[in-house]
């Protein structure tokens, strides 16, 4: 398959080497100051960059049809106009939080204890996320999966990075430490116990092997999908 890289910093250079190794060819690596329909000698474009410019980045792959894997974080709010922009345009997407089956598997867990755990309000439910210090969103795009996973069984309304006495609110502690990959564990603390689930990434090889596997998936496809569709969870 032939794929295009847009963005090629960390994410992208990892998605290179595991695209290699499972036959596949790089045939454009695209910068901010690039061309997008460079990309279009593609068979699938994969998009890891920045908050700021995804939503630019995804207008311009699906108007020139060229189906598209994102794993950019950040930008939760616009997922419905993007969502139907591809459905208008024939186009094909799978987006994720995180791309690794790892976490995946993780959000399944976490969903089934959070069900688990709804009668037992001596229990209250927080979180951390913990990565690299260049990441420029906080939460991450996990631990707002992992919230969206908890939120109705528990009756939550919301995330707050500080502190809260509000029990509708799941405080999320976002930590920023030189070159984590990325943790996130969930935590149910009472006077008595805690219980705490916990995923760690011991590189990005994870998160990388998922978008390429995403990429192979999606290749004859139309519609929105994301990482569960793809992994059939
Ligand atoms: N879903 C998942 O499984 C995962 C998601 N992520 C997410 O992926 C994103 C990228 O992560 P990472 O690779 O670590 O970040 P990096 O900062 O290492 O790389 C991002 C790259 O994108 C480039 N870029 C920025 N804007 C554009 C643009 N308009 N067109 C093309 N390239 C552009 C940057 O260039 P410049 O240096 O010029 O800014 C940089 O080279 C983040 O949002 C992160 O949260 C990360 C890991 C896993
Ligand atoms: O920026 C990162 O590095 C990561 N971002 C994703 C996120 O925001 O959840 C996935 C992974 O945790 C690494």
């Amino acid at each position: 398959m032939k794929i295009a890289l847009v963005g090629y910093g960390k994410m992208g250079k990892t998605i290179e080497r595991l695209a290699t190794s499972r036959g596949h060819e790089i045939v454009a690596r695209l910068g901010r100051n690039d061309q997008m329909k460079q990309a279009q000698i593609a068979d699938v474009a994969i998009e890891f960059t920045s908050p700021e410019s995804v939503l630019n980045n995804l207008n311009e792959l699906i108007k020139l049809n060229i189906p598209t894997v994102c794993g950019t974080t950040g930008w939760n709010d616009d997922l419905d106009d993007i969502s139907n922009l591809v459905i208008k345009e024939n186009c094909s997407l799978v987006h994720a939080s995180n791309f690794s089956l790892g976490v995946n598997l993780f959000f399944e867990l976490n969903k089934k204890l959070a069900a688990m755990m709804s009668t037992f309000n001596e229990y209250k439910v927080s979180m951390n996320e913990i990565h690299h210090t260049e990441k420029k969103d906080a939460p991450s795009g996990t631990a707002i999966t992992l919230f969206e996973g908890l939120k109705d069984p528990l009756k939550k309304t919301n995330w707050s990075l500080e502190q809260t006495n509000d029990e509708q609110i799941v405080t999320i502690d976002a930590i920023r430490e030189e070159d984590v990959k990325g943790t996130h564990s969930i935590f149910y603390s009472s006077d008595i116990d805690e219980i705490e689930i916990k995923h760690t990434a011991h590189s990005r090889d994870g998160f990388a092997l998922g978008a390429v596997i995403a990429a192979e998936w999606i290749h004859g496809k139309k519609g929105v999908f994301t990482m569960k569709d793809v992994l059939g969870l």
